[in-house]
């Protein structure tokens, strides 16, 4: 669904690149964490995915397609299959929350009686039965990124792109995030989620990718947060998420470039 082949982004010249010889394969329904230290690549991997960046070298196919020879009218195409959630919920603050999720299908020029239908059972699976008429001031933080998460799968992407859902939330209202990205998923939608959050990478156990100065050095199938940043000895994760294999270790997959 997404793969990364020799990649390497050098955003001015001189500088070390940001994304070095990256080669990741995702497949389609999967749900990949990206770990690493802030300023190992992880923003710019994603930029990549949705054509915001192009690469300097290596080639980057989303859904069968060479991201960087897309020619530019093609670009909004590529981007109905991407949704996209942030740390900071990026919310229309002149809008209700319904016309947040709604606005997401009249740009792409859906039927007025789709959007009718359609938003009250979005936000309904997000937990926001009810909150439709709400500004995004009025809502907290947790129900603002369901806002968000809502309007980027209302048009039932392919994948979902997440950078650093959680860094604004506290710890509960993480998780009960992180439910919702699972279950996401688990309706077939490709996640790929960069975060720094140690303890719900270390209790989803799903697949992970680090990174660390541009160059992957670790991916691994249900693996934790990593080593280097943990302080605390590593005593099996709970699995709070009943996600499949939760609470168990896999060997590593692949190791690339360390
Ligand atoms: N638009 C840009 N122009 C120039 N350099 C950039 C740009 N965006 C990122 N970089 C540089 O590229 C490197 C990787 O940055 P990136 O934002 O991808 O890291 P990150 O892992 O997402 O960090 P964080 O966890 O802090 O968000 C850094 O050295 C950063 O300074």
């Amino acid at each position: 669904m997404i793969r990364f082949e020799n990649v390497s982004k050098v955003y001015a010249r001189g500088a070390r690149p940001a994304l070095d010889q990256v080669s990741v394969d995702v497949e389609r329904g999967e749900f990949v964490f990206l770990v690493g230290a802030s300023g190992s690549g992880k923003s710019t991997f994603l930029s990549l995915v949705l054509r915001e960046q192009r690469p300097t070298r290596g080639r980057v196919y989303v859904a069968g397609r060479d991201v960087a020879n897309l020619s530019g009218w093609r670009v909004p195409t590529l981007r109905r299959q991407l949704g996209v959630v942030f740390q900071d919920f990026r919310l229309l603050q002149n809008k209700t929350v319904h016309e947040n999720v709604a606005f997401a299908l009249q740009v792409i020029g859906k039927p007025r009686h789709v959007i009718r239908d359609t938003v009250p059972e979005v936000l309904e699976m997000v937990g926001l039965t009810g909150k439709g008429k709400r500004m995004p001031t009025e809502l907290s933080g947790g129900e603002q990124q369901r806002a968000a998460i809502a309007r980027a799968i209302v048009n039932r992407p392919q994948i979902l792109l997440a950078d650093e859902p959680t860094g604004n939330l506290d710890p509960t209202t993480s998780l009960g995030i992180m439910r919702l990205l699972d279950r996401i998923n688990r309706t077939g939608t490709t996640v790929v989620m960069a975060t720094h959050d140690d303890e719900i990478v270390n209790e989803m156990r799903r697949r992970v990718v680090e990174l660390s100065d541009g160059v992957v050095v670790r991916d691994e199938a249900r693996g934790g947060y990593g080593e280097r940043e943990s302080i605390l000895p590593d005593v099996g994760a709970s699995p709070v998420l009943d996600a499949p294999g939760s609470g168990t270790r896999a060997p590593v997959q692949t190791v690339r470039g360390s």
